[in-house]
């Protein structure tokens, strides 16, 4: 369902204010592939998808992407990402309906392919899939944050993006919104999507997960 695409970190090292977080850091992902990135507090995790979202920097090594065999540039990547950070990205004045309906509107705007009454049924799906069904009339600001948490990864089933950064995706979720999750990770990687994630926990999943340990540098 996605065209090949591949995304290689070569020897990356960042500095955030005078504090060296990490070097020589490398990872390689591709269709069908998961990356789990894991380290103690402060090692960078967050700081390293941010590097790779383009919100950072790095101060040395580099980010290569390909599509179909083609080093592309960032900008035609960037099209094919999607974020989600510790900040959830909802909007506490709206209900639950408004605000995904918000996210699918984001997507309409910038996809006239998909028919408005094709998005109006994947709406009511996707509340109903993230397990929101009876408080899609309750603001966000009501809710807990493992409910504002599914509101947030509704997001993943609006876009289209062949790329998931997702930073402590599964934090707040009960087990059962755990599972949801790890399948929706799994079916993501069956269409030959790539997701790159940050995890304190072990995750289960039945795709085959790659790892890589951000260890904190060491300072005098
Ligand atoms: N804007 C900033 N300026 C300077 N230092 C920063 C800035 N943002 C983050 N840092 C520092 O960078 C380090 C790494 O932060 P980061 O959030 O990437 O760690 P992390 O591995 O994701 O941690 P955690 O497991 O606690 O979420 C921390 O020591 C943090 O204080």
């Amino acid at each position: 369902m996605f065209s090949e695409f591949s995304l290689d970190g070569k020897n990356l090292a960042l500095i955030r204010g005078e504090r060296l977080l990490f070097k020589g850091c490398c990872f390689s992902v591709s269709n069908g592939q998961v990356l789990q990135i894991q380290g103690p507090n402060g090692a960078g995790k967050t700081s390293l998808l941010r590097v790779i979202c383009g919100l950072l920097e790095s101060d040395s090594g580099e980010l290569v992407w390909s599509l179909e065999k083609k080093i592309a540039d960032f900008a035609s990547f960037y099209q094919k990402l999607i974020y989600l950070g510790h900040q959830l990205g909802i909007k506490p004045q709206l209900t639950v309906s408004e605000n995904i309906a918000f996210y699918y509107a984001l997507r309409d705007a910038s996809d006239n392919n998909t028919p408005k009454q094709q998005s109006n049924s994947l709406f009511q799906q996707a509340i109903q899939r993230v397990g929101l069904s009876g408080y899609e009339d309750e603001l966000a600001a009501h809710l807990s944050q493992g409910q504002k948490r599914r509101v947030s990864l509704a997001r993943l089933m609006t876009e289209k993006a062949s790329i998931w950064i997702l930073d402590e995706p599964f934090v707040a979720l009960d087990t059962q919104g755990q599972a949801w999750l790890s399948r929706l990770i799994e079916q993501h990687t069956e269409n030959g999507g790539a997701v790159i994630f940050t995890s304190h926990q072990p995750v289960a999943l039945t795709t085959p997960v790659k790892t890589l340990q951000i260890e904190a540098v060491e300072h005098d």
